[in-house]
């Protein structure tokens, strides 16, 4: 068993990626970004199933994002693009859950996103798969539906910066710590979930996670 397969459990750091795919920009009407748009979720954001994807306070429209996770495995600052990968532990499947009218509401006042991403329950995570599992991470099927029917289907090859670069440019800012996770974006087709609906998601056929909106 690898000292990482519960990663949530080490209460590190988890960074996120915005806008990191031309579709998902252009869906929410988003310029495409010169470099990777950064935000950052606590730890108290995970959840693992069977428990529940929580409602933030007052939300009128929770949103699904798919996306592969990256689980770090080794310290680093300033790494290269070239040794980029030798800092991944493996992968998972995870959410970003946003309250998108929050955030809508958020960036019109040119405010930080932290309530509309950063809630408990916001980052919903599938098991840990060690790197050996997946090959080439710009070569990832990354997949959602909501109550069984397919709401985002897309390729990993189709983000803007691929996994390398994103380590690169986050360990400039943040050095990278063991356990942390940096989720890469997520493809088009984001939408709502209500109460009662099932969200179930995955990367490739290698790991899916089913969790229902409380
Ligand atoms: O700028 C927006 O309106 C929304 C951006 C996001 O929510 C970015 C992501 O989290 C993403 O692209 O995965
Ligand atoms: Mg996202």
């Amino acid at each position: 068993m690898s000292k990482y397969s519960r990663f949530w459990e080490f209460g590190r750091k988890i960074i996120c990626v915005g806008r990191n795919f031309r579709a998902h920009a252009k869906e929410l009407g988003n310029e495409v970004p010169d470099d990777p748009i950064i935000f950052l979720k606590p730890s108290t954001a995970y959840v693992r199933e069977p428990n529940k994807i929580r409602l933030p306070p007052n939300t009128n429209e929770l949103h699904h994002e798919v996306e592969l996770g990256l689980v770090i495995g080794k310290n680093g600052s300033n790494i290269t693009e070239e040794n980029a990968m030798e800092h991944v532990a493996g992968y998972c499947v995870a959410l970003d859950m946003t309250d998108r009218d929050k955030q809508t509401a958020l960036k019109k006042k040119g405010l930080p996103w932290s309530l509309a991403k950063s809630f408990d329950t916001s980052c919903p995570v599938g098991d840990f798969l060690p790197k050996e599992m997946i090959r080439n991470p710009e070569d990832v099927r990354l997949w959602l539906k909501v109550n069984d029917v397919m709401k985002q289907d897309g390729q990993t090859d189709c983000m803007i910066f691929s996994p390398s670069k994103l380590i690169s440019f986050v360990s400039g800012y943040f050095t990278l710590e063991e356990g942390d996770l940096i989720l890469t974006g997520t493809p088009s087709g984001v939408g709502p979930v209500s109460a009662g609906d099932r969200i179930e998601a995955g990367v490739n056929e290698l790991s899916s996670i089913k969790f229902l909106i409380e």
